[in-house]
């Protein structure tokens, strides 16, 4: 797809939040990636985020470690509230207008999510932010971003990630790994191209979802995306 989208799913991984910390976020991070999407908006681009958790918590981690997978899950559910009550904030700071929508009842923190809502606070301009993944265990924020991207009708979901695409093998590993400029979900899928989790390839497969992977550490990369540019790798049907 070459012309610029009316309205953006943006998933951002927890975990490309924290830049060179342990954990929690590199406020200078959070702060570029605020400005790029706020320029993004300034085009006249609608933009829902969903942000994932793995900086502060993942339920599988915490299963392994002994405790119960639904409580775990929660727990980085939660963990992704956080992130995007820190991006709201960011968000309001440099002078955008944000509505945190959690899919778990927090009431004081945001209002419950709906689709039809979501979809009228775009329409207004505002940032919206799918937050506690899918509400429910044993699911990842990919899946919550391909879900929340085919129920708010986004012309593209972005998964903007630690590599700057989808490779012929896992780029960290295999070094002589080639990326993809753009590939089907069914080759994806066959290939088992592990930069996005099964469930919602399938997702945006069903869907006719197209999905972008791209570094999320490029500057300028959302920027060029919007504009028609063939940053990272494009999966279509
Ligand atoms: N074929 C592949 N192409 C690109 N990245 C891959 C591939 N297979 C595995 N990966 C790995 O997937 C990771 C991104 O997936 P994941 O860690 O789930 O992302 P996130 O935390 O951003 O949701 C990359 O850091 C990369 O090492
Ligand atoms: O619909 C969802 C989305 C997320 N999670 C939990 O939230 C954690 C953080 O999300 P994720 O691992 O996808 O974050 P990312 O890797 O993108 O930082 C996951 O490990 C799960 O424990 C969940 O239970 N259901």
């Amino acid at each position: 797809m070459n012309t610029a989208p009316r309205r953006i799913l943006l998933k951002l991984s927890g975990e490309a939040l924290m830049g060179d910390l342990d954990s929690g976020i590199d406020p200078t991070i959070l702060k570029r990636v605020a400005t790029e999407i706020l320029e993004v908006r300034a085009l006249g681009v609608q933009v829902a985020l969903v942000i994932g958790g793995g900086n502060l918590f993942r339920g599988a981690t915490l299963a392994a470690a002994g405790m119960d997978r639904v409580r775990g899950d929660q727990m980085g559910m939660l963990a992704t509230v956080m992130n995007a009550l820190a991006m709201q904030d960011q968000l309001e700071q440099l002078g955008g207008s944000c509505r945190v929508l959690p899919a778990l009842a927090i009431a004081q923190v945001g209002e419950a999510y709906s689709a039809h809502q979501a979809r009228r606070y775009l329409e207004q301009g505002e940032v919206v932010i799918c937050a506690a993944g899918t509400g429910n265990p044993f699911f990842t924020t990919d899946t919550a971003a391909s879900l929340r991207a085919v129920e708010l009708q986004a012309d593209l979901l972005l998964k903007a990630t630690k590599v700057d695409g989808i490779y012929t093998a896992d780029p960290k590993k295999h070094p002589t790994a080639v990326r993809y400029e753009q590939l089907s979900f069914d080759e994806a899928i066959a290939k088992q191209l592990g930069v996005m989790d099964l469930t919602a390839m399938v997702m945006c497969r069903d869907n006719q979802l197209p999905l972008r992977v791209f570094d999320m550490f490029a500057a300028g990369a959302l920027h060029a995306i919007v504009r028609g540019e063939p940053v990272g790798t494009l999966v279509e049907v």
